[in-house]
């Protein structure tokens, strides 16, 4: 099993990724791992409604896992291992002690992608689950050394983000109920937005990505990353000139060198690589280091670049998909407020259409009754017939409303 320390080495060895690390989420022997705010309910077939409170020390959000109910939760956190290593998950005891179970599952080798985490509530009262804990919320992750490194096809033929498992629980929507048409809104947004998210095939540090704090990083990581990649280059095939100190620095400037020092892997880099990098950013050293332990040096830089880039995006694909899920899952969402109002005219439409015939129902019987005579049918006919035909118009026009206010909204995105 991995120790603390093993699993610092293993994200500086490249063998494993955690997107995003923080070193609070870090346990003797694991990574406690949180959920995003995506809780979808087996039993109703919907997301559950994320609740807020709002105190002196900011806004928390949780949702009331419904008693005898499982729930499906996906990882804020991207884990990739490589084949030398695989995991387990193990329920974090303070959940464990509210009445809730995870049931341990397994992490195989080469793994890729958010965890899909079910957490199940067996007792008779709805609980509480907490969605922004400081250090996890849900499992700890152990991982493991594999005595032989598995190799080749067929370790494992899981999508990443497990978004298969999800989409088993859209097959066969609710027939009726208030929860039908909820489950259907979700279907359409999981099928042809969340489930892409999920397998990462959405990219948000494209050029047109919105501006955010995290844009000013980006573009400075970018730029750094683009003159080493280039300065590596010419090391190697010994085009670069030292120019006239003679010396090499790779970074020139202090704001590249606080660049570099807030990037999560330039937190965990070891004694060894820390002097290697040293040695290129000594004005005694540049020179007296040779062409290839430079580079060397130069492309740790670079893997500590590409690791915070990775990561700002994975930490803006959590931040889309949460304000997402919000659209689905908030008591007074923008989905809910919309159809609440389309209910209310519907309502309105039926009322009135019903409360109208039974006027003309009554108008034509107090007429049938007092005036008309037995060989005039039609004029006993005709408002009966009106009576009639008005309830069934106001109801299509009512249905016909109902039936549009069920098309999803779709809004914002990546
Ligand atoms: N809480 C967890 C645990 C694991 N996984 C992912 C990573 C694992 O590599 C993979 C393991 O899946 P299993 O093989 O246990 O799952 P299945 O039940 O789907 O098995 P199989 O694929 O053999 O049908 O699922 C996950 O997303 N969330």
């Amino acid at each position: 099993m991995l120790s603390r320390e093993d699993i610092k080495r293993a994200i500086v060895d490249g063998k494993v990724k955690i997107y995003p690390f923080e070193s609070k989420n870090m346990t003797g022997i694991g990574y406690n791992l949180s959920t995003t705010n995506f809780a979808f309910s087996i039993g109703r077939g919907v997301l559950l409604p994320i609740r807020k409170d709002t105190t002196s020390s900011g806004v928390s959000h949780y949702v009331f896992i419904p008693p005898c109910d499982t729930v499906l939760f996906f990882s804020r956190e991207y884990v990739s291992v490589d084949g030398t290593l695989a995991g387990s998950f193990y329920s974090k005891v303070s959940r464990v002690c509210q009445g809730l179970g995870h049931i341990s599952t397994t992490l195989d080798p080469t793994w890729k992608g958010q965890l899909i985490l079910s957490v199940n509530n067996p007792t008779d009262r709805r609980i509480r689950f907490d969605l922004d804990k400081d250090s996890g919320n849900v499992a700890t992750m152990l991982l493991h050394d594999l005595d032989t490194p598995v190799s080749g096809p067929d370790i494992h033929d899981n999508n990443r983000g497990r978004c298969d498992l999800l989409l088993g629980h859209f097959t066969d929507p609710p027939r009726r109920g208030k929860n039908r048409r909820k489950h259907l809104e979700l279907r359409d947004f999981v099928v042809h937005e969340y489930a892409d998210s999920l397998n990462g095939y959405d990219d948000f540090l494209t050029a047109d990505a919105p501006r955010d704090r995290y844009s000013k990083k980006v573009d400075e990581l970018r730029e750094l990353r683009e003159r080493l990649n280039e300065d590596v280059r010419s090391i190697r095939e010994e085009k670069y000139s030292l120019g006239q100190g003679g010396h090499y620095f790779a970074l020139r400037s202090d704001s590249e060198r606080q660049l570099i020092n807030g990037c999560a892997l330039y937190g965990l880099y070891d004694g060894e690589r820390l002097e290697k990098l040293a040695a290129i950013e000594s004005e005694s050293g540049g020179a007296s280091v040779c062409e290839s332990q430079t580079a060397e040096a130069v492309e740790l830089y670079l893997d500590i670049i590409d690791y915070e880039l990775e990561m700002i995006n994975h930490i803006r694909r959590i931040n889309w998909q949460n304000e997402r899920v919000h659209e689905y899952a908030d008591e007074k969402s923008t989905l809910s407020k919309e159809q609440e109002r389309a209910r209310f005219w519907s309502n309105v439409g039926s009322m009135g259409g019903y409360l109208a015939a039974a006027i003309m129902l009554a108008a034509a019987l107090i007429y049938a009754i007092a005036c008309a005579q037995p060989e005039n049918l039609m004029a006993l006919l005709v408002p009966v017939l009106v009576a009639a035909f008005v309830p069934l118009t106001i109801a299509a026009i009512g249905r016909w409303g109902d039936l549009t206010s069920r098309q999803p909204t779709r809004k914002g995105g990546k």
